[in-house]
């Protein structure tokens, strides 16, 4: 089958555009890959992985935006995928005007992928965050349109977690007004309302990923670590989870948020809460801008109650660097700007060297394993399924990727289309409404690809289909 030309139309879901058409790989990319299945090995017959590519990889179109790591960009760009790299995020029209052409998008947090712009994004089969949180992306429409969505769950928490611990001290200490005032010529050495963070209590609102790392940090400075979280977690150290939000800010010196962005996290501090916090106490912001009420916090700091805070998120945040930060974007932000002790970030808390490279290495690979094998290992909003690979002495094999209402009666469906084929493995699993099924069939002739594609399409269940050959 290698060597035979492929005439399938964009309508089938196999490529970008409709008058394409498609060739098998290159030889080159047949190298025999370094991970041979455990059941080749257990065969005693060290079988050459097949490498599956759904379609000649220049014709695989992605969009990358937001300034991901060169890592990730190099990775799309060495399997022959055409990449467009772009450091911003685009207006609402202009992503809808590039997206419409794509069938991979890679973005970071700035970038919304809202129902109204997949509903444009015809040819989009995956999306890769190339970031921790998710909120940007309607995951739940995504997944109806059967277009999976991938993300980085922990190669920046480091990195924000060594921030504030930057942060705290430097509150602490009043470090950002003291250099700002001596970058203008003024030399102002006090010691009135600068504290050492030893002994201090540090209260962590969300003990994930990254909360939880802080607390280790935070423990070696002999800070008191209190948490809380909707789940019950175990404290790492002698890190205490107290009951409920309210404990946390009754006892904390330092209140720091690591929750994602959710209708629940929407204004969780807020005028109520800052009356709760202990006078003279400081707020770090570096989850989401909404889990804020800013104009509450300008009035907390205003009246003392606050002492000083740290805010790296905001609810709206320019599309690039060098964009303004201004009242255009958040009508209160003149009235942030004017506070003391008060460090402003623009949005950096996973920006390190690290971080940014790790990222854009695993979710590349992510969305390489989506695009060419259809393993949905790490995604967010669809059910994880994987096969061994396919080996270049099953001849004639074919993947077969369908994504399904959870209904019942599919798998029969499924299983009377490929009746007259030799199933030699298959997998299947649901998430809420939606179910991803992988069957590898041996011995399909090149003409029989479009038939069974067609077959499967038609299934009153389906959302899409792929064949991966
Ligand atoms: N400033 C930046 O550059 C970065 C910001 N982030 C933000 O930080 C957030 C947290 O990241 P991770 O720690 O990796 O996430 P995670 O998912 O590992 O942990 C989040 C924790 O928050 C808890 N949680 C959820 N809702 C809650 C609520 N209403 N009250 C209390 N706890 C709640 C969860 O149970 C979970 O334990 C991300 O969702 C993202 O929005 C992440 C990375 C970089
Ligand atoms: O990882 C996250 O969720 C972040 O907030 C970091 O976002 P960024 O990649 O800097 O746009």
């Amino acid at each position: 089958m290698s060597n035979l030309s492929r005439q399938v139309s964009n309508s089938l879901n196999l490529s970008t555009s409709p008058n394409l058409s498609f060739h098998s790989p290159p030889t080159s990319f047949r190298q025999p890959p370094s991970f041979q299945s455990s059941a080749s090995y257990s065969a005693g017959v060290a079988a050459i992985a097949k490498q599956l590519k759904p379609f000649d990889t220049k014709d695989v179109k992605v969009l990358l935006l937001e300034n991901v790591n060169q890592a990730g960009v190099n990775i799309l760009k060495e399997q022959g995928y055409q990449v467009e790299a772009i450091k911003s995020s685009l207006p609402e029209d202009q992503l809808i005007e590039k997206i419409r052409d794509v069938q991979v998008i890679g973005i970071r947090s700035k970038t919304k992928l809202t129902e109204r712009v997949l509903q444009e994004a015809k040819n989009l089969i995956v999306i890769g965050c190339f970031c921790i949180g998710t909120n940007q992306v309607d995951l739940k429409y995504a997944a109806s349109q059967g277009i999976a969505v991938f993300n980085s769950p922990f190669s920046n928490s480091r990195s924000v977690a060594e921030l504030v611990i930057a942060e705290v001290i430097a509150l602490a200490r009043q470090l950002a007004d003291r250099s700002m005032e001596l970058h203008n010529g003024v030399w102002n050495k006090v010691s009135k309302g600068c504290w050492e963070v030893r002994g201090k209590t540090l209260g962590i609102v969300g003990y994930g990923h990254i909360g939880s790392q802080l607390s280790v940090l935070a423990e070696a400075m002999g800070m008191e670590v209190i948490y809380y979280d909707v789940v019950t977690l175990m404290g790492l150290g002698t890190a205490k989870q107290v009951h409920s939000l309210d404990d946390l800010l009754d006892q904390s010196d330092f209140v720091t948020l690591h929750v994602p962005e959710t209708a629940d996290t929407k204004n969780l501090i807020g005028k109520e809460q800052f009356e709760k916090m202990k006078n003279g106490s400081y707020l770090i912001n570096n989850a989401r801008g909404k889990v804020v009420d800013i104009p509450a916090l300008i009035e907390a700091m205003r009246s003392g109650k606050i002492a000083g805070a740290a805010i790296d998120v905001f609810p709206n945040e320019p599309a690039g660097n060098g964009d303004y930060f201004n009242n255009e974007l958040n009508n209160w932000t003149k009235d942030l700007q004017g506070l003391k002790n008060l460090i402003l970030t623009p949005h950096i808390g996973g920006s390190t060297e690290e971080a940014q490279s790790a990222i854009g290495v695993e979710v590349s690979n992510a969305l390489v394993k989506y695009v060419n094998e259809g393993s949905t290992l790490g995604a967010v909003n669809m059910p994880e399924v994987q096969l061994r690979n396919l080996t270049l002495d099953e001849p004639n094999g074919v993947r077969v990727v369908f994504i399904h209402k959870n209904v019942p009666g599919v798998l029969r469906q499924v299983n009377g289309v490929l009746l007259n084929h030799n199933i030699v493995k298959q997998s299947s699993d649901s998430r809420g409404d939606i179910a991803y099924l992988m069957a590898d069939v041996s011995d399909v002739k090149e003409e029989e690809i479009r038939n069974l594609f067609q077959s499967l399409e038609e299934l009153p269940s389906s959302l899409r289909t792929r064949m991966l050959y």
